[in-house]
């Protein structure tokens, strides 16, 4: 098939001549006893978007809070286009790093029009009301210029807050958890508005969120992040293909899990076999799918076929319309299978099911 280039689409990968915008190196900060991060090294070129990925608590912001110079480093050292701008000893004041925040409660003046709002930052120049006017145009909100905060509503104050802080021309931006407060078809909206004006502006952005779907949606990279380390960090289709092990996993779907041994290079699951390079015959190991891996074949028989998957009975189903999730038990197993298909589903809970796999899916991982 012909290679088809799509103007405006970024290649994949890094680019090859630039620079990297921002180098946070093996940073650590302590809490009293608690290590809060131990050891964060990240590196974002310009107009790249990174993700930290991770459960509550496990470092991200106080990474962000480093990054910005509101939070001491005990360890470790930041560069912003190479010059260094934090290490143990030295720090940046934040006001004086080109880095710009936009956090989930947007502390936008009250007091100030939204105009007033997004020229906050600039320099009184003759330039300066028309690049607010070019960016509120940017954000569709150029016709609320002289409301006040409280007359917008939340998705509009976010266009506000995200432009705000790119009026400015930051080289970092930082945005912590920014569409969390929002519903989910607005949410969806602003991260696609973001994702482009963010790219367009050339920063290197560092996104903390705890939404998978955020994190494949607008990140070049992910890094996951637990217990106050990167655990795992590449691109979306990186991490979800080949995560390193079952946390990281985890973090970007539900999973369903089956225990077995290798024979021949391969393990029998209730899905079908599936092989195991890299194992050797006897060992333990976990066979993992996603729910949109496994498949679901309605059958009259109420028990496996020699050489088959095994039989299941549909518990539940939800029909979104775009998709449908699918709960599903095998006897004597406690565990639901969870399932996802593309579509409208046309099974119902009492159905017999055949398990199977879509072929190259499967992951495997040493059992502890
Ligand atoms: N100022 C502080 N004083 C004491 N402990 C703190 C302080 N800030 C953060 N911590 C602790 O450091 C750890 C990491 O916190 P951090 O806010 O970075 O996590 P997080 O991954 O951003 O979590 P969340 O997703 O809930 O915001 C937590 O155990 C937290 O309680």
């Amino acid at each position: 098939m012909e290679h088809v280039e799509f103007p405006g689409l970024r290649a994949a990968g890094r680019p090859v001549n630039a620079a990297p915008m921002l180098e946070v190196i093996d940073v650590a900060r302590r809490f009293s006893v608690t290590p809060a991060v131990r050891g964060v090294s990240l590196t974002v070129w310009p107009g790249e978007v990174t993700c930290l990925l991770g459960p509550s608590g496990c470092g991200k912001s106080t990474t962000l809070r480093m990054i910005a110079g509101i939070e001491h480093l005990d360890s470790g050292e930041i560069r912003v286009a190479g010059q260094r701008v934090a290490d143990p000893r030295h720090e940046v004041p934040p006001e004086r790093r080109p880095v710009g925040m936009v956090f989930q409660d947007l502390a936008l003046f009250p007091h100030m029009t939204v105009a007033e709002n997004v020229g906050f930052g600039l320099p009184r120049t003759r330039g300066s009301a028309e690049q607010v006017a070019h960016l509120l145009g940017r954000v569709g909100l150029l016709h609320h210029a002289d409301r006040y905060p409280h007359q917008l509503s939340g998705g509009e104050q976010q266009r506000v807050a995200l432009i705000r802080a790119l009026a400015t021309r930051p080289r970092v931006m930082l945005l912590d958890e920014p569409f969390s407060s929002l519903d989910q078809r607005l949410r969806v909206e602003m991260r696609e508005l973001a994702a482009d004006l963010l790219r367009e502006a050339g920063a290197a952005v560092v996104l903390v969120t705890h939404d998978p779907d955020e994190a494949m949606m607008m990140a070049d990279r992910v890094a996951i992040m637990w217990e106050g380390r990167i655990r795992q960090e590449g691109t979306p289709l990186e991490l979800y293909r080949q995560p390193r092990d079952l946390t990281v996993a985890g973090f970007l779907s539900e999973l369903n899990i089956f225990e077995g041994r290798v024979a021949d290079g391969r393990v029998e699951t209730p899905a079908g076999p599936v092989s195991a390079p890299g194992f050797q015959d006897g060992a333990a190991i976990r066979a993992v799918f996603r729910p949109e891996h496994l498949t679901l074949l309605r059958t009259d028989h109420t028990c496996r076929s020699v050489g088959r998957g095994s039989v299941a009975r549909v518990l539940r189903v939800r029909n979104l319309g775009r998709e449908s999730f699918i709960e599903a038990g095998l006897p004597d197993v406690e565990t639901r299978l969870r399932c996802a298909a593309p579509g409208c589903c046309a099974l119902v809970p009492g159905d017999h099911v055949e398990l199977g796999h879509s072929p190259g899916t499967a992951m495997v991982f040493a059992t502890p």
